[in-house]
């Protein structure tokens, strides 16, 4: 992001990829860039639109079998994912669009070919995977805990290329033990909620890396805070054991 413009942030398919209040990430992060007075363009680039190249941030959504293979599909025939990436731009992924931006990923009985950016790739699990989802972040990104909600049948498998985002207290995330995955400038998750709006530290550090700031100045995460604290409570009352995490 150059310093006399705004950030351009880009929802990719809203049509295909948004379940589970997930175009609350872009709120969220549009919101949150805007309270440190930072500008900002947010774009929904609809799947009968070309995906612009030059934004500076790029969130993908969960959707079901049929629309994650549509747009996938799409994404690999339009290509201007691939060359954002190549310049630099920071990608959030959620759920289905975590599984397709990976080497392959599985739905509707077969593998599917995804856009192969980053080096993760999914295949079916033995179950489906839904309810909360919780667990302490990567140390290296010092975060708080990761908390959201998924909902999914695919399991992701992590080459050296990518790290787990956080090790799995409550639920299954990738495959029971580690969830999602970063490497600079990407972040991938199963979590739902939506994600950002659960772990307002995690927009955060998208924003960071978008911006190129080393920090930003603190937000009232009031009302973020009670989510949490609420979701979180909700997990212990069912006697999960969350006393392990930070
Ligand atoms: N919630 C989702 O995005 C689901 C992703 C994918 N269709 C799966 O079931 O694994």
């Amino acid at each position: 992001m150059s310093t006399d413009s705004a950030l351009r942030i880009v929802w990719v398919y809203p049509d295909l990829l948004s379940t589970y209040g997930d175009r609350g990430n872009l709120l969220i992060l549009a919101q949150r860039a805007r309270l440190r007075g930072i500008p900002v363009q947010s774009e929904e680039i609809r799947t009968d639109e070309p995906i612009p190249s030059d934004a500076d941030v790029y969130l993908l959504a969960g959707g079901e079998d049929a629309p994650q293979t549509l747009a996938a599909e799409r994404m690999l025939a339009d290509g201007g994912l691939r060359r954002a990436v190549e310049h630099g731009a920071i990608v959030f992924a959620v759920c289905a669009g975590y599984q397709l931006v990976g080497s392959s990923f599985a739905a509707r009985g077969r593998q599917y070919a995804g856009l192969d950016l980053y080096d993760l790739s999914s295949d079916r699990g033995p179950s489906r995977a839904v309810g909360e989802l919780a667990g302490p972040v990567d140390p290296a990104l010092t975060l708080p805990l990761l908390t959201g909600f998924e909902n999914h049948g695919g399991r992701t498998h992590l080459g050296p290329g990518v790290r787990p985002l956080a090790t799995v207290s409550v639920g299954v995330g990738n495959d029971g033990h580690t969830e999602g995955a970063w490497t600079k400038g990407f972040i991938g998750t199963y979590a739902h909620g939506p994600a950002l709006s659960r772990n307002p530290a995690l927009a955060d550090l998208v924003l960071r890396w978008a911006t190129g700031r080393d920090s930003l100045e603190p937000l009232d995460d009031t009302w973020h805070d009670k989510l949490r604290n609420e979701r979180l409570a909700a997990l212990a009352a069912r006697g999960k054991d969350l006393r392990h995490v930070a």
